[in-house]
Parts: structure tokens; C-alpha cells; sequence
């Protein structure tokens, strides 16, 4: 084994993770390949061509590239705890009428676990990823996350579920790059067709981004189960038909399928009547949220209420907020207005550039 150690990198055949094991590899370490199988993309239902990162397309690249640099390269297969948790779960949340963050779910409960079984089976000390985030041992002695160098790509948001006990085996080689400059070593390393690949599905496993369809295809019967609702406004009104609540988000405009003569929105979901709930923009503000399912990361939990910033999408710039902790809840409250919480999607909390915690977006 090298001086540096034995590194297990998820190769999704994406160019952030080839990259990320062919820096590993040229920094000295036994690099093993591995790509997860989640997902039979052909199996979804959709007209896509295979693009996803299940694709077989997706594992030959990973594996070619690993050839190519004489480390070996194994698949995974994960489909069944794959489909029984993040899959069940997405179809499951917008039955209950929220915002499924599979991504997060995904980290939390399948990747890390499954990728830190078959490190140990193969003595790696380390596992690897390609997302752009970083990572540190604080002064307390904790593991923290905090945001990849390339603003534009940092993914700190999808990672406040990951454990210390993981998190204490895991590098994100790229966290102090940018997209652009990981493309630019992409085609040094003479790989012109990975430099110029795509990003990535935003769901790996929902085909063509048409969620509706894959709702449907995983659960034939839903549409006689829950069939059409009613579009209210908050007074109680009924300004329109819908085509069953599972089908909006919270904050969604395009695509309801009624013109009020102004912009309405989604505000909220009413899983109990099938009302979908249309409000103007503003209706969509609230000053207070909480979360439950907390994962704290920097500090093992906070004694009292901390400012911090609080980001409640993916690409939100976060909101300034105080902090209260109740146990498995917290409660965020935030200077000014925010607008479109959803509940089920996550809500992460941040201490300047450092991921504090995060967890799911309640009612
Ligand atoms: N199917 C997979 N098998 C192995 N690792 C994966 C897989 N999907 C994702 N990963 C890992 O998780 C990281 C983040 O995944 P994400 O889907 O966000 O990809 P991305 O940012 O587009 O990166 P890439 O360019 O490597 O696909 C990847 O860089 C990779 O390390």
C-alpha cells in the first residue's frame, strides 16, 4: 500500500469524480474505483436516452478511466436499499403533500454507508467524492463541512446529514477548485469528451426531470386513488380544478393550469381536502421556520440561540436567521421575510463559509 493510504473514490463517470480519482491517484494514493448502481434508468418509464449516472454508458466511462490509469475499478450494486428507502421515500413525500429531497436522503442514509462497507471490505482508509465542499477538523475536535471554493457549485447543502463517523474517513478532493478549472485538468488529462460532459441530472433516478411521470409509473394507481382536487385561496375560496395535490410544490407558478389575470403561486398543500392552496407572491413570506431530523455538524448541539444563515433550497442564497435548538427540532427565525419554505425539503444552516447542521423543513 502507498505512504498516503488507500482511498476509495465514487466514480459516478462524471467529470468532477474521474477527476477527483485521477488527483488522488497522481497524489500518491491507491485509488479503487467504485461506481453505485441506484437505478434502472431504462426501467423508469421515460423516453430518455440513458444519460443518468446508472447508465451503462456512465460505468464504462468509469471504468475505462481507471483502466486507463492501472487503479482498479468495481460497481456496486445498491438498487434494492436504493429503491426501498430514497425511491419509496420520494413517492411517499408527495403523497404526504411535501417537497422530497432525495439527494440528502440519499447521503444521508445509502451512499456514505454503503460506500464505507466496501471500504472496509477492501482496507481503504479513506473514501473520496467529487462534490465541491470542503472538509476540516475544528479546534473542538469535530469534523466540519464548509462550501466548496466555486460558489456557483458548492454542495455543502446536500451534505449536513453525513455523520462524523463518516465524515472523519471522507475527502472532497475538489473543494478548493472550480467547475472551470476541473474541466481545464479534465482535458490536460486528455480527456476531451469528459471535459465537456454535462452536469448531472438534478434527480439522478427521475427521468427527463418529468417527476409527475415518475410519480406515476411508480404508483399506477394514483391518480384513481387521490384523482382531481381543488385550487383554493387562503380564504377558502375555489377559483379552479386541479389535477390531484402530489402534482405542485410550494412556490411553483408555471404549469397549474389556471389564469387568475395575476401571478399566483402555490402557498401551500392540503393533503386532507386535495386543495392546492394559490396565493399571490407575498403570500409566500414567513419570518419563522423549524426543522426537524437535525443534524448538527460543527458544534455537537447549540446551548443557546446563534445567529447563523440558513439556506431553504439548493440554489438560495441563505437568510440571515437566529438559531434555537429543541432537541431534535430547530427553530429558525429569520430577520427579514423568506419566501417558498417547503416543507420536506431541507433547510441548512451556516456559520460563514462552515455547515452548523441542517434537517427538514416542517409544516
Ligand atoms: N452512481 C454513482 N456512483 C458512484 N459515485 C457517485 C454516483 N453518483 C454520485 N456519486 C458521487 O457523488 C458525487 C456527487 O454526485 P452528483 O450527482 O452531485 O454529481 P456531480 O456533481 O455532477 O459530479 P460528477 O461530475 O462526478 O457526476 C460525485 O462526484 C461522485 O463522487
Amino acid at each position: 500500500m502507498s505512504k498516503k493510504g488507500r482511498v476509495l473514490v465514487a466514480m459516478s463517470g462524471g467529470v468532477d469524480s474521474s477527476v477527483a480519482a485521477v488527483m488522488l491517484h497522481e497524489q500518491g494514493y491507491d485509488v479503487i474505483g467504485i461506481t453505485m448502481k441506484t437505478w434502472d434508468y431504462a426501467s423508469a418509464g421515460g423516453s430518455s436516452k440513458e444519460t443518468g449516472c446508472c447508465s451503462l454508458d456512465s460505468i464504462n466511462d468509469a471504468r475505462a478511466l481507471a483502466v486507463g490509469y492501472g487503479f482498479p475499478h468495481y460497481i456496486l450494486d445498491i438498487r434494492d436499499e436504493f429503491g426501498d428507502y430514497v425511491i419509496d421515500n420520494f413517492v411517499d413525500e408527495y403523497i404526504a403533500g411535501r417537497t422530497p429531497n432525495p439527494c440528502v436522503l440519499c447521503n444521508t442514509h445509502i451512499k456514505w454507508s454503503a460506500l464505507m462497507k466496501r471500504a472496509d471490505k477492501l482496507d481503504c482508509e479513506f473514501i473520496a467524492t467529487g462534490h465541491y465542499a470542503n472538509i476540516r477538523m475544528h479546534d473542538n475536535g469535530r469534523y466540519v463541512i464548509s462550501k466548496g471554493r466555486d460558489e456557483n457549485k458548492d454542495q455543502s447543502y446536500v451534505l449536513w446529514g453525513v455523520s462524523q463517523e463518516n465524515l472523519a474517513r471522507t475527502q472532497f478532493p475538489l473543494g478548493s477548485f472550480t467547475k472551470k478549472e476541473i474541466r481545464q485538468m479534465a482535458l490536460e488529462m486528455g480527456q476531451a469528451e469528459l471535459a465537456k460532459k454535462s452536469e448531472s441530472y438534478e434527480i439522478c433516478f427521475v427521468p427527463d426531470n418529468d417527476y409527475r411521470a415518475f410519480l406515476r409509473h411508480k404508483r399506477p394507481t394514483l391518480d384513481q386513488e387521490i384523482g382531481p382536487g381543488n385550487f383554493i385561496l387562503s380564504d377558502g375560496t375555489v377559483v379552479g380544478q386541479h389535477i390531484g395535490y402530489p402534482y405542485f410544490t410550494i412556490g411553483q407558478r408555471k404549469g397549474l393550469g389556471i389564469a387568475l389575470g395575476k401571478p399566483m403561486f402555490v402557498i401551500e398543500i392540503l393533503p386532507e381536502s386535495n386543495s392546492v392552496v394559490l396565493g399571490e407572491e407575498h403570500e409566500l413570506e414567513k419570518s419563522q421556520a423549524f426543522v426537524r431530523d437535525i443534524n448538527l455538524v460543527k458544534y455537537a448541539s447549540l446551548e443557546r440561540p446563534m445567529e447563523a444563515v440558513t439556506k431553504i433550497r439548493y440554489k438560495d442564497a441563505g437568510a440571515e436567521s437566529v438559531l434555537t435548538q429543541q432537541g431534535n427540532v430547530m427553530q429558525v427565525d429569520f430577520a427579514h421575510q423568506v419566501k417558498g419554505i417547503a416543507p420536506g425539503q431541507s433547510a441548512v444552516f451556516y456559520e460563514g463559509n462552515d455547515l452548523l447542521g441542517g434537517g427538514f423543513l416542517m409544516k
